[in-house]
């Protein structure tokens, strides 16, 4: 385990030297299954791992949960050599934004959208520390998960535009046995909202297949969305039929054979926010 930049970088060049490649998992810790099949992955793609354990500051909003956000830095450490994950670098908040420091990523466009219009300046953080995080592990891969679909392609995006030489993969997402996305966030579930929660995925799944055979977009989101509600989810921030590439919202017309097509949700049970994702096939 490291926690500068600097006994970083010196294990990351000795590896380099030596014809190693570096796979790279970022997360904010509270680790389960699905940040270490993350690890796996990575695994399997490069020859040396490297996961970050940092809860970032500039991605919450004040009256967000950056202070109860849960840390189990001992345990996550042990979950993390359970997969052989190779180093953990736990970084300061200086380490990560030096005093000082003003300078940030913005990937316009797609940050605006569904989650960025309920979470404004989420995204820019998260690009912001994932740009810097890569600057010091310089990985050759780096794996993100799909339950954050959003942030994945946002993620794909600020690559491209900046020409970062890492190849990003997307991780499949892990779920609990009645289809909850595991999320850290799951740990604030009330033991009836847990038992609840389950229906974000299940109306989704519904939806994708309504899609597939040809139904009207309006009729199977508004559907998707009672079902949610009925389940005993309060606010809905949106449920959303988008191009999985450009995030926008496809036009409310029977899906043609072929069109790519991501459905997408997020919403409120108690007082947590779940959000999940799922790809639709025609
Ligand atoms: N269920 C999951 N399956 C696969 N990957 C996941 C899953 N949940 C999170 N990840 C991925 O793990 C990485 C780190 O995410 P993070 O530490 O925020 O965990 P989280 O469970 O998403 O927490 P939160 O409750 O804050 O959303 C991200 O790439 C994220 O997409
Ligand atoms: C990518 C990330 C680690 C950046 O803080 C975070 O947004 C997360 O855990 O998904
Ligand atoms: N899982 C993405 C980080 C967040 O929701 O704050």
């Amino acid at each position: 385990m490291v926690r500068t930049r600097a006994e970083l970088g010196r294990h990351i060049r000795a590896w380099k030297q030596a014809g190693e490649s570096v796979g790279f998992v970022p997360t904010m810790g509270a680790l389960h299954s699905g940040h270490l099949s993350l690890v796996e992955k990575a695994r399997e793609n490069a020859t040396r791992t490297v996961a970050s354990i940092f809860v970032n500051p500039t991605q919450f909003a004040p009256g967000e949960d950056f202070d109860t956000y849960p840390r189990n830095t001992e345990t996550d450490l042990a979950k993390l050599a359970s997969v052989n994950c190779d180093l953990v670098y736990l970084p300061s908040v200086e380490e990560m934004y030096p005093p000082g420091n003003t300078t940030n990523v913005r990937v316009e466009g797609l940050s605006d959208l569904l989650d960025g219009v309920y979470r404004p300046h989420f995204f820019y953080g998260v690009a912001t520390v994932v740009a810097r995080l890569f600057l010091h592990v310089q990985p050759d891969v780096t794996v993100f998960g799909e339950k954050d679909y959003q942030q994945l392609q946002i993620i794909r995006r600020m690559v491209r535009d900046l020409g970062f030489p890492v190849q990003i993969i997307g991780g499949e997402t892990a779920r609990d046995a009645d289809g909850l996305a595991q999320s850290s966030r799951n740990l604030y579930l009330a033991p009836d909202d847990r038992i609840a929660a389950g229906a974000l995925q299940a109306a989704l799944h519904r939806a994708s297949v309504r899609l597939s055979l040809g139904v009207m977009p309006s009729e199977v989101l508004a559907e998707a969305r009672a079902l949610v509600a009925a389940a005993g989810f309060g606010k809905i921030d949106y449920v959303s039929l988008v191009d999985p590439d450009t995030l926008l919202d496809l036009p409310d017309a029977p899906l043609a054979p072929g069109t790519p097509a991501r459905l997408l949700g997020a919403a409120w049970i108690g007082k947590t926010r779940l959000i999940d994702n799922i790809s639709v096939a025609r």
